[in-house]
């Protein structure tokens, strides 16, 4: 009797587990199209389309419109195959990304640790950079991977720290010139090209954000940009920017990639820093939970951390000048043009073309960017920024 209560609750027990799974996966489905359909305003017209036709075609069925119902229900026989003809690119990119998509991701392997150590130093970095206003692009890999884009650049595997990747970005390197890529906890390149966005954003940002955006669009990276004119950071997710400051992008990046629940008050993009050196008002979810005296001692090593990276910041010294001494880009002799967007941003890209064809000239073998920066020592290639 027992054994039959036991093999009957079994039965049942897989039964719902099994209702369970088909209740998901459809709500997967289901959740997926329709995000598709959100996506932008021409599949919100095609799905509005399709909607219309089920509405014929019940009404025809109900009315008893033969030759209505006919071709209702051609078209909606024929048009699951049209449906994935119109969204090809869609379902392409769907499938890319799923199958890029590795749940076992290096950023995973890394230790609680391991992954503040690697937030710290990127803030770091950051902070010194911003402060000097070296324009600077770090993708950080989370599930999706990130290795077509590192084949762009020059590879290097070295570990996460704050004097490397400062040292990067310093206009004068020659490996200064678009993004660096970390994957779990190395460096795995610097000028790396990422697809820049096809988004109109406003007018200040130029090929260095778009890139940022791009890579964002595409992936599940989070990417920091640092803007060469202003100094101001700004993070990309999900095809999204982000105006933060330091403390903001620092809980930023410790809920993305340490999973810290820290919610970050960080505005769309085109707000500035409105919070540097404040207390941080949004952090409420811990103080909340534990309201004794927790909220302060949290909000104090918080404070204590941040000082502890300006420190860390303020002894790196990078170059003076650097940005006055800078060599010609070695980003477009790469054959990796920077799109522009701008007819002005056209026109440098063809004179730094022009320039490096000449260069090429004088010198054939010397096409790289050390070479130009020991040129530059003479005097001879002091070059405006793009
Ligand atoms: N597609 C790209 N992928 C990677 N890096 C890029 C890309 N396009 C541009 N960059 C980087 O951005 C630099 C040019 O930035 P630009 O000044 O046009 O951008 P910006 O968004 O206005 O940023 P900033 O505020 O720093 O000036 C290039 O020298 C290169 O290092």
């Amino acid at each position: 009797m027992s054994g039959l209560f036991l093999n009957w609750s079994l039965d049942s027990f897989g039964s719902v587990i099994r209702s369970l799974a088909d209740i998901f996966i459809v709500w997967l489905i289901l959740y997926y199209v329709l995000r598709l359909a959100r996506s932008n305003s021409r599949t919100t017209q095609i799905f509005k389309g399709i909607l219309l036709v089920i509405i014929v075609d019940a009404l025809s069925n109900l009315l008893g419109l033969k030759t209505v119902k006919y071709f209702a229900d051609m078209f909606i026989n024929w048009g699951f195959l049209a449906l994935i003809i119109i969204f090809q690119p869609e379902l392409r990119s769907m499938l890319e990304k799923l199958g890029k998509t590795n749940v076992f991701s290096r950023i995973s392997s890394l230790s609680g640790n391991e992954k503040e150590h690697l937030v710290d130093q990127i803030v770091t970095a950051v902070m010194l950079l911003s402060k000097d206003k070296t324009g600077a692009l770090i993708s950080i890999e989370r599930s999706q991977s990130l290795d077509d884009y590192v084949a762009t650049g020059t590879k290097l595997n070295s570990d996460v720290t704050a004097e490397i990747l400062t040292s990067i970005f310093v206009t004068t390197t020659p490996l200064h010139d678009g993004a660096v890529i970390i994957q779990g906890d190395k460096i795995a390149c610097a000028s790396a090209y990422f697809p820049p966005t096809n988004l109109d954003l406003p007018g200040r940002y130029g090929a260095r954000h778009r890139a940022a955006v791009g890579i964002s669009e595409i992936t599940d990276a989070v990417t920091v940009v640092v803007s060469e004119e202003t100094g101001n950071v700004s993070v990309t997710e999900g095809g999204r920017m982000m105006s933060v400051n330091e403390r903001q992008l620092r809980d930023y990046l410790l809920r993305t990639i340490c999973g810290q629940s820290t919610p970050v008050d960080a505005s769309e993009s085109g707000n500035d820093e409105t919070e540097t050196g404040s207390g941080n008002d949004q952090e409420e979810p811990s103080s909340r939970r534990f309201p004794f005296f927790h909220a302060e001692s949290e909000q104090e090593k918080e404070e204590e951390k941040m000082e502890e990276l300006h420190d860390e910041a303020a002894r790196i010294k990078l170059p003076q000048n650097h940005k006055h001494d800078r060599p010609i880009p070695s980003y477009p002799q790469q054959d990796r043009k920077i799109p522009s967007f701008t007819e002005a941003e056209k026109q440098m890209a063809e004179i730094e073309e022009k320039k490096a064809h000449e260069h090429a000239r004088i010198e054939p073998e010397s096409v790289s960017g050390l070479k130009r920066s020991e040129e530059d020592d003479d005097g001879k290639g002091d070059e405006p920024h793009a």
